[in-house]
């Protein structure tokens, strides 16, 4: 896209958007997005997270231009999506959720014609090296239909390249992915947004969110229901396991320990202990432990994740 003088602090910025999809056939209007508003910092490495149904592609295909939006405003490097489509759309490169790809087009002519479509210049087309950049140099000249599904993946990746956006948006890339192709795509998504890349992604692998994602957005029913950066999110979180292993043989929990919310574990021996640090201290369930008669033998604790973060906030407001 064309130089600019000034870059945005924020990649994307939404402010109130909604998304009413009409009536079909026997199915009621459905208000897929409720009042959105997300702001996406330059440079981040951005999580939006959801469950099925919450809203995520009808976002991402409003950035898209495949849906409309119904009121609220988008946008995408600072250039309104109402007013300046087109250099919006320039800014960013977006990554489909399904594989589709021509059968019988080989990755650089996949390129070629994509960057054609958004009309870069020949002399200015990076073919090779976007090609080298998601690791599909030695497939340039093979066609589409014999590369495996991970390399698919990367060349669609290669595709959202072609016009250089500063703004790279991957739609569930790993769905079906297996691990080590996985690891590949991040490597060369990483280095991207190391190179000044803003990327968002969604994703079902909170895992990966965790460890990729600078911040962290949840939406679940329309609404953004949680917005900060992945550390801020985790200390948030109230709950914590603590695992005891005793030396008397457990059959059951002890009557003592029903006020906490705790189970046996028999394979280790262990009781496992869920609590809030901020109403439990970790000193009260020691205490009942041995008030209970039993020898602590080993102690473990676990911290919240963000799969904790994510059920406590799509829960509660289902
Ligand atoms: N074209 C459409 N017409 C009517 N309703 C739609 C349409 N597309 C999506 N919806 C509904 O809007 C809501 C949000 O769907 P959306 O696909 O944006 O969710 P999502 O978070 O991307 O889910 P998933 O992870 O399953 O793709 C859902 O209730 C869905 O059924």
């Amino acid at each position: 896209m064309a130089p600019t003088q000034t870059q945005p602090d924020n990649a994307i910025e939404i402010r109130g958007l909604n998304k009413q999809y009409a009536p079909r056939g026997s199915q009621p209007a459905k208000q897929a997005l409720k009042d959105v508003s997300l702001s996406v910092p330059r440079g981040s490495f951005f999580a939006l997270l959801g469950p099925n149904g919450a809203g995520k592609s009808t976002l991402i295909n409003i950035m898209a231009g495949l849906v409309r939006k119904s009121s609220g405003s988008v946008k995408i490097w600072d250039r309104d999506l109402d007013r300046e489509e087109r250099d919006a759309r320039l800014a960013i490169g977006i990554v489909p959720q399904e594989l589709n790809l021509d059968p019988f087009f080989t990755p650089r002519e996949l390129l070629e014609v994509q960057a054609g479509l958004y009309g870069v210049p020949k002399a200015e087309r990076r073919t090779d090296e976007i090609l080298a950049t998601v690791g599909l140099s030695d497939k340039a000249d093979s066609y589409a239909r014999t590369l495996s599904g991970g390399m698919r993946r990367r060349l669609l990746v290669a595709k959202a390249m072609v016009h250089t956006p500063p703004i790279l948006v991957l739609d569930e890339p790993t769905a079906g992915v297996d691990i080590e192709l996985r690891q590949q795509l991040w490597t060369q998504v990483k280095a991207m947004n190391q190179r000044g890349t803003t990327i968002l992604l969604t994703t079902h692998y909170l895992e990966e969110a965790e460890e990729l994602c600078d911040q962290v957005a949840i939406i679940n029913h329309g609404q953004v229901v949680a917005h900060d950066t992945t550390a801020n999110l985790l200390r948030k979180v109230d709950g914590k396991t603590l695992t005891l292993t005793v030396a008397q043989p457990l059959s059951a929990l002890p009557p003592g320990l029903a006020v906490f919310d705790a189970t046996l574990n028999t394979a280790r021996n262990a009781l496992v202990f869920h609590y809030r640090p901020s109403k439990t201290s970790i000193a009260e369930i020691l205490a009942a432990v041995q008030n209970a008669g039993l020898t602590i033998t080993d102690l473990s604790t676990e911290e919240a994740d963000l799969q904790d973060i994510f059920l406590q906030l799509t829960r509660s407001a289902a």
